[in-house]
């Protein structure tokens, strides 16, 4: 029975992300579902006979990579956790490839970390890599590349990997199977009387309050990470669907327009993709801090940052990093591709564009961030 209010977001989807926890591909840690994995490919291999483009983003490596190591509790050291996802990875490609197979696909592995989506070479080189894949009616298999990444340049989680890979191929809608039916008002593990989200829009900030942390101790986001993945997937359009793995033909179900799990509906402004591109990085080299007036200007007025707006400069950033732009009190107001390096930008601060020539002893742009590379917060 399609929900009322709920949007029918699967039902003209063209091309679909969709991300599967630890908790669900590994049986709550004790070891890679065959049966499970194999439904979610039987259903990803009818999607493809219809004509639509899947991505398959799934977690279990660390979960799998313990059960084979015989590992009974989760290793605080972060070198331990690598090897384990070393070990998991394997049982991970392994089944996704006999079990694609086994429905007429073609599987591939894609390991990504933060620091490949940020650097915007990488970026271009691993969207036009999975666009190619989609041509050739292959499924892709994405995960983090757990064995090489250290705090500095890790998503965290297969979450927020989810959203940015629905950005980077721009896709119309995101997919998180998880342990629940979808998000309700509390975690209903913890809140007996907690009720259940069947429609919400993307973004809206009263989700965050509603969305605790993980279940099982072997997920690693919880609810809080799957709502920001929804808000951050809307940034390029994709609506999301929060939906229990385990609920019999879910994707035929939702891609049928039926109403399962919980609707998170994108608005209708569509960002650039270069600007997504801007919005996604989640470690910054650095930081500016501009005046009250300048805070103005980039929120009503959609102006470059001038460098007499800017009272501060924080970190070390080289000419085309990402920066963040705080306002007075240090909240980020905006972000965007600096046009002068840390150490240049100290000496323009507060300084009229006209005087940069003699302060640097040359001049490559008037702002220290042009508006078109810059993406003020909502
Ligand atoms: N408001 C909420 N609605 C539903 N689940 C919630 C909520 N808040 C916290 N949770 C918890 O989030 C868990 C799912 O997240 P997680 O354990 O990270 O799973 P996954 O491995 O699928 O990412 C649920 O089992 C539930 O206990
Ligand atoms: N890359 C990790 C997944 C981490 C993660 O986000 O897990 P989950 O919350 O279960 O989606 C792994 O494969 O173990």
């Amino acid at each position: 029975m399609v929900h009322p209010l709920n949007a029918p977001i699967l039902q003209h989807a063209s091309r679909i992300v969709i991300k599967v926890g630890s908790s669900l591909v590994t049986n709550e840690g004790k070891g890679l579902d065959e049966v499970a994995v194999g439904e979610w490919c039987r259903q990803l291999a009818e999607l493809g006979r219809q004509g639509r483009e899947i991505i398959m983003v799934s977690s279990g490596a660390v979960a799998e990579g313990m059960k084979r190591l015989g590992w009974a509790t989760r290793p605080k050291e972060v070198r331990e956790l690598q090897a384990a996802a070393a070990v998991g990875q394997m049982g991970l490609a392994q089944i996704y490839e006999t079990k694609l197979r086994d429905n007429g696909f073609c599987s591939a592995q894609v390991l990504l970390t933060h620091a490949d989506l940020a650097d915007r070479e990488r970026y271009l080189n691993a969207r036009a890599t999975l666009l190619t894949l989609l041509d050739h009616k292959v499924i892709p298999v994405i995960n983090e590349n757990d064995t090489v990444v250290n705090d500095e340049i890790k998503f965290g989680d297969n979450d927020t990997l989810g959203a940015l890979v629905a950005n980077l191929v721009d896709a119309d809608a995101l997919v998180i199977l998880t342990d629940q039916k979808g998000l309700y008002t509390a975690d209903p593990r913890k809140d007996p009387t907690a009720e259940f989200v069947h429609v919400a829009k993307a973004g809206d900030v009263a989700l965050e309050a509603m969305a605790g942390g993980a279940g099982t101790g072997i997920g690693k986001g919880g609810m809080l990470t799957k709502i920001l993945a929804a808000k951050r997937a809307a940034g390029s359009g994709a609506s999301t669907v929060i939906a229990w793995g385990r609920e019999p033909d879910v994707l035929l179900r939702l891609a049928r327009g039926e109403a399962i799990g919980t609707a998170l509906v994108a608005g209708t402004h569509k960002q650039q993709a270069r600007k997504q591109w801007i919005a996604d990085h989640l470690q910054l080299a650095g930081a500016v801090v501009v005046d009250a007036g300048a805070v103005q200007r980039l929120r009503e007025q959609g102006t470059s940052l001038l460098p007499v707006g800017v009272t501060q400069v924080n970190g070390e950033f080289s000419r085309g990093d990402v920066i963040a732009i705080l306002g007075p009190e240090g909240i980020e107001v905006a972000r965007g591709l600096a046009n002068y390096a840390s150490h240049e930008a100290r000496k323009l601060c507060r300084h009229p564009s006209r005087d940069i020539e003699q302060l640097l002893g040359y001049v490559a742009e008037p702002e220290l961030v042009h508006r078109d590379n810059l993406v003020v917060n909502r």
